[in-house]
């Protein structure tokens, strides 16, 4: 008899990361690429407020129910779509501006940052997808579940690295100023 081979269940998403259009992929997969390194569950789509606004409102009205925890939304110039997610859904949502050929991305952030009060979209720098993933894992980790637990378990382990690093970077500096500058 042959063994079936079936692949695991995908585990439900717990974050979701939109963006605008696929081309702020280059950027967003950044985000995307963080919350793996943590075995954080997460989905991508294309979700835009300017182009399919019924879509946007019902992805940002389902987005709680359906299990995720923390939005990441990413757009690029006149970036409506992180304030807009942020309106209909008690979800934390974390906006990342996507730079484009015009203005570096000032657009994007100005855009994305002014929310009026009331509206909170947790803002990271131009082209911060990263850290978007990274601040989006830290909300994880606040649950109480297994998942939770296992994200700060790892998140100190991500922070202790990063300061090791830090040190070794400085040893080595002071290293080559105690030879002398050429
Ligand atoms: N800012 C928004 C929104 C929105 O905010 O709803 N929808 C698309 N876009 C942005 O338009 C830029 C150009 O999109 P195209 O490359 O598809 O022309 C992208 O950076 C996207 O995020």
């Amino acid at each position: 008899m042959t063994e079936s081979r079936q692949a695991a269940p995908a585990a439900d998403p717990v974050v979701g990361i939109v963006m605008g259009s696929d081309s702020d992929w280059p950027v967003m997969r950044e985000a995307a690429r963080a919350l793996e390194e943590f075995g954080i569950p997460y989905e991508a789509d294309v979700v835009s407020a300017h182009r399919m606004p019924d879509e946007m409102l019902a992805y940002g009205q389902g987005a709680a129910g359906r299990g995720l925890r923390v939005v990441i939304a990413g757009a690029g110039g006149a970036a409506h779509l992180p304030g807009m997610l942020a309106s209909v859904t008690p979800l934390p949502v974390v906006g990342v501006p996507v730079p484009l050929k015009y203005l570096d991305g000032m657009d994007s952030l100005l855009s994305i940052v002014q929310m009026p009060a009331g509206v909170p979209v947790a803002t990271v720098s131009i082209g911060g997808a990263r850290n978007a993933g990274l601040l989006a894992a830290r909300i994880v980790g606040t649950g109480s579940d297994e998942l939770a637990a296992e994200v700060r378990e790892q998140m100190t382990a991500f922070q202790d690295d990063l300061r090791d690093q830090a040190h070794a970077k400085g040893a080595k500096l002071r290293e080559e100023v105690a030879r002398g500058l050429d």
